[in-house]
Parts: structure tokens; C-alpha cells; sequence
């Protein structure tokens, strides 16, 4: 466990079978998490339970669905914002997604497809559900070692983990550069997620994806590509857990950069609290960490925030929104 040569990334190794909670294995990787969302607000996880097949089916219907008429693919499938279609961006040409809410439901991923498919989709309902599923357990498996390794008592996070566990699932396509569109184009701009954490996998394995990373020695900032690899997956910080951990992880500066000649297919696991969620004070506040942010963090109207204002600057965004 640690970085791998020529990245600065820290490869947490959640294969392990006998990774059970309260092994040494387990508290290891809780401090390799913990270090590596303090430096990075990310990193990569290996994780074998999703198999080749599965990733193949999901491909496919990833493909079927963005080949969708435009028209279907924007009805309204959600109140929450930022939950749903987002295309058609005019600086952004390659780009396309869409937000699944509640996909480890098979009922509400049932919904989804039945505003996609008149008839529904069986195939798609069955292998997204499926996946979702694995990729939420990774998800689970992140926030209860970021959790434990700040000491929070089992017996506490236990609950947390219950009300952190909504989920929005997100569908990406980006387009191969097509004649006419200027190189510097990015396939994604830089943001951080809004989640408290946010689990991506690049499904066919194109590369694209870069994460903003300071050098302390040489006070640089620069983009670092974060290779694509089977049963590798990015786990992300998002804007709530650096609220929720006072500011000691700081959420992940990222963008997607295409310069692949075919089809780039994406897919993301976001976790929200449905409650409110409160900085542990007597864990993250001290005279070293004084208190940056109201205590109480209503997620949601998080989301409602940003819809409203658009403001594209991390920091200055949570500051705005919960800053004291
Ligand atoms: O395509 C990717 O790898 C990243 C997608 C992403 O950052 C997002 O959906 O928030
Ligand atoms: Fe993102």
C-alpha cells in the first residue's frame, strides 16, 4: 500500500479478503486514507469485485442510452438539482451525463429506465443495479476507514454511515474530438464534487482524468493524470466531507482532458447525507484546526446553493454557503 512509481497517488488495496475491520491490514489502509485525502482529496482504490463481464454489460448500456434522442434524454427525472441530464454545455461539446438517483433501488432505477424506454430495459436496470451496488460498497468501505481514522468510535459512525448513504449515480460519455473542435477544449472543466465522497471508474479504460496536486518543496501546482487501469477505481473528496472534516481534507480539484480518438465512458458513485450533517467538533477542532465552518451542514440545500449562485471557485463556494 502506498504510491505507485512516477505517481504521486496514494493505491489503497481493498482487495484483500481478510481486510476486515479491525485488522491491522484495516487500520493501515484507514492511515493511508487518511494521509492520502489530506494530500490529495483522493485516491486510488483496487477492487476486484466488479468482473470484466459486468463492465462490459454496463458499457453497453451506457452506449444505448447516450444514443438516446436528446429530447429523452433531458426529461426532468429528478427534483434535486444537478441530479439529472447535463449536455448540450456550448464550451464543453464533448461532454454528457446523466445522474441515476437512488440506484441501489431497483425500483427507482426501473423509473429511470421507464423515462428512457417506453417498454423499460431490463438488461439496463439489471446491470446498472447490479454495479451500483458494488461500487456503493467500495464507496461504504472509504467512509468508514476516513471515519476511523480520525478515531470516531465504531458505535458513532455506525449511524453516520446510515445517514450519508444516499446515492446518485452518474452515466459519462465523452466524444471523441471531432474535426472543428479547437484542441484546448477540455472534455471536462476543472470543479470538485459536491458529495461527500465520489467514486469514479473509467469503464473502458481511456485515460483523461487529471487531478490538480501542489508540490509543498516547490510551491507548484499542476495537473496529474491519474492512469486508467482494470479494477482500479478513484475515490474523491467532495465539498462535504472537507466541511464535515473542518477543512483537514481538502475536496479533489479535478478535470477531464480528451485527447482519446474513440469513446470515453465514465461512471460515478456521489454520496449525500439526507439529514444534517454535523462536524464532529471534539474530533476536527482544535487550537491547530480552530472552527472554518458552521457546525451543521445541510446538504441538500447545499446543492440548492450552488444551482442558484454557480459559483465556481471551491473554496470561495463553501465559504459563501457555511464559512464563519
Ligand atoms: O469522467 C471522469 O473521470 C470524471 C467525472 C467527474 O468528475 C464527475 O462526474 O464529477
Ligand atoms: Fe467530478
Amino acid at each position: 500500500m502506498g504510491s505507485e512509481r512516477g505517481s504521486p497517488f496514494y493505491v489503497v488495496d481493498l482487495r484483500d479478503e481478510n481486510m476486515k475491520a479491525g485488522s491491522e491490514a484495516w487500520r493501515s489502509a484507514c492511515r493511508v486514507v487518511r494521509t492520502a485525502l489530506e494530500e490529495h482529496g483522493c485516491f486510488v482504490a483496487r477492487f476486484d469485485k466488479v468482473s470484466q463481464e459486468l463492465c462490459n454489460s454496463v458499457v453497453t448500456c451506457l452506449k444505448e442510452l447516450f444514443s438516446l434522442p436528446l429530447e429523452t434524454k433531458k426529461q426532468k427525472t429528478n427534483e434535486k438539482p444537478l441530479h439529472g441530464y447535463i449536455g448540450s454545455v456550448p464550451w464543453l461539446p464533448l461532454y454528457e451525463s446523466i445522474g441515476i438517483d437512488n440506484p441501489l433501488s431497483m425500483d427507482a432505477v426501473q423509473n429511470f429506465a421507464h423515462f428512457m424506454w417506453p417498454h423499460g430495459n431490463r438488461t439496463f436496470c439489471e446491470s446498472i443495479n447490479e454495479y451500483a451496488k458494488v461500487m456503493a460498497e467500495l464507496e461504504v468501505v472509504a467512509r468508514r476507514m476516513v471515519f476511523e481514522s480520525y478515531g470516531m468510535k465504531m458505535e458513532r459512525y455506525e449511524s453516520l454511515i446510515e445517514e450519508t448513504s444516499e446515492y446518485v449515480f452518474r452515466c459519462l460519455e465523452y466524444k471523441p474530438r471531432s474535426e472543428g473542435v479547437d484542441e484546448n477544449v477540455l472534455g471536462l472543466e476543472p470543479h470538485t464534487d459536491l458529495s461527500i465522497i465520489s467514486v469514479l471508474h473509467p469503464i473502458n479504460n481511456l485515460n483523461g482524468l487529471q487531478v490538480k496536486t501542489s508540490h509543498v518543496s516547490d510551491d507548484q501546482e499542476q495537473w496529474t493524470p491519474i492512469e486508467a487501469s482494470p479494477n482500479s477505481f478513484v475515490v474523491m473528496a467532495g465539498d462535504a466531507l472537507q466541511v464535515w472534516s473542518n477543512g483537514r481534507i481538502k475536496s479533489c480539484l479535478h478535470r477531464v482532458e480528451m485527447k482519446e480518438k474513440k469513446a470515453r465512458y465514465a461512471t460515478g458513485i456521489f454520496s449525500f447525507c439526507g439529514n444534517i450533517l454535523e462536524i464532529p467538533e471534539e474530533i476536527m477542532v482544535d487550537e491547530e484546526h480552530p472552527l472554518r465552518y458552521k457546525p451543521a451542514f445541510h446538504h441538500y440545500d447545499y446543492l440548492r446553493f450552488f444551482d442558484q449562485h454557480r459559483i465556481r471557485q471551491p473554496q470561495t463556494r463553501m465559504d459563501a454557503y457555511c464559512g464563519i
